[in-house]
């Protein structure tokens, strides 16, 4: 079928493309004019038939809300506008409301596989009318990835989203777990050799899975990290997780640690362990390291020579 792609970065771009090797039609538009197909967001509408298709993928929050906005005014009753970047499912509802004023359908699609769904195929969470959703089977067939899983019609307007939300929570746990077995084997000596250990670990057991293929990767690229600072941004899914978890009463202890261990990565120097640095020096006399460095003398301190388990 014919659809418009409105973002050709690396995920709009490599689905575009997928879309074309599976025999469909694509108009694409982008800022960058190298990559686009069309001069404008109005010519992209011009150039497709009614009723149209249009698959935005551009960052979530404004640019997102500035493209509906303008598709909003392009677009005709019948026509369908279709999120598949990483929205807040919060801001759908909002999206398909307006839209519905002019009879424009609306679907969320969380979309996972990163830069490897070109080749592989994208996972697919879906919101929205049974309808809706149901004429635009043939593009999810193509992104899909081949088999009889990767796509979900997860429920109404938002759901979605709220399911990839979720999945990205679960990714932040996964990696966290995988994270800190790594520290801890190239903290020990025992094990000798830590990203054999991984490698080894890819075939026959528990925890086999894609983020230990692609840690394994990693590490044959640099087997102890080191061209890396310990710095992880996050782009929202793991915060609105939380959030959500928070709104819902339902413990999450495991996906807000990794949460928070990204944001103690962004600090060189944690002013909450000064705090507690200060108070154990002053109810225990227990030594403090220096802004400079230097290890402060404590009542019960040995000196300089501090080990892991006592100052
Ligand atoms: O399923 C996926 O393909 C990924 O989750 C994808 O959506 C992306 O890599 C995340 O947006 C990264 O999220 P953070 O920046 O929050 O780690």
């Amino acid at each position: 079928m014919q659809i418009g792609m409105v973002g050709l970065g690396k995920m709009g771009g490599n689905m575009a493309e997928r879309l074309r090797r599976g025999g469909h039609e694509v108009v694409g538009y982008d800022r960058d004019p190298g990559l686009s197909d069309a001069g404008s967001l109005k010519e992209l509408v011009e150039r497709l038939q009614k009723p149209r298709a249009v698959w935005v993928m551009v960052p979530a929050g404004k640019p997102t809300q500035q493209t509906i906005d303008d598709l909003g005014e392009l677009l005709d009753e019948g026509d369908i506008v279709i999120d598949g970047g990483n929205s807040h499912y919060v801001d759908d509802q909002k999206h398909a409301a307006e839209l519905s004023q002019k009879g424009i359908g609306f679907v969320d699609c969380g979309v996972s596989g990163g830069v490897w769904g070109l080749q592989n195929g994208y996972a697919l969470m879906c919101g929205g009318a049974q309808e809706a959703v149901q004429r635009l089977m043939p593009i999810f067939e193509t992104l899909k990835p081949e088999g009889e899983d990767g796509f979900v019609h997860a429920g109404d307007v938002g759901a979605g989203h709220f399911a990839k939300m979720v999945h990205n929570g679960i990714e932040y746990g996964m990696m966290q777990a995988f994270a800190e077995g790594w520290e801890l084997l190239e903290a020990s000596d025992v094990v000798k050799d830590v990203r054999g250990c991984f490698s080894s670990w890819r075939t026959g057991t528990v925890i086999r899975s894609w983020l230990l293929d692609l840690l394994v990767r990693a590490l044959d690229d640099d087997e102890h990290l080191e061209q890396l600072r310990g710095y992880a941004q996050d782009s929202g899914e793991g915060r609105w997780t939380v959030q959500a978890a928070v709104d819902h009463a339902v413990p999450l202890p495991v996906i807000t640690a990794a949460l928070y261990s990204r944001f103690a990565s962004r600090q060189d120097d944690s002013p909450a362990m000064k705090v507690v640095a200060a108070l154990r020096n002053q109810f225990g006399g227990h030594a403090i390291t220096s802004a400079e460095g230097s290890v402060g003398k404590g009542a019960d301190s040995p000196g300089a020579d501090v080990t892991p388990l006592r100052d």
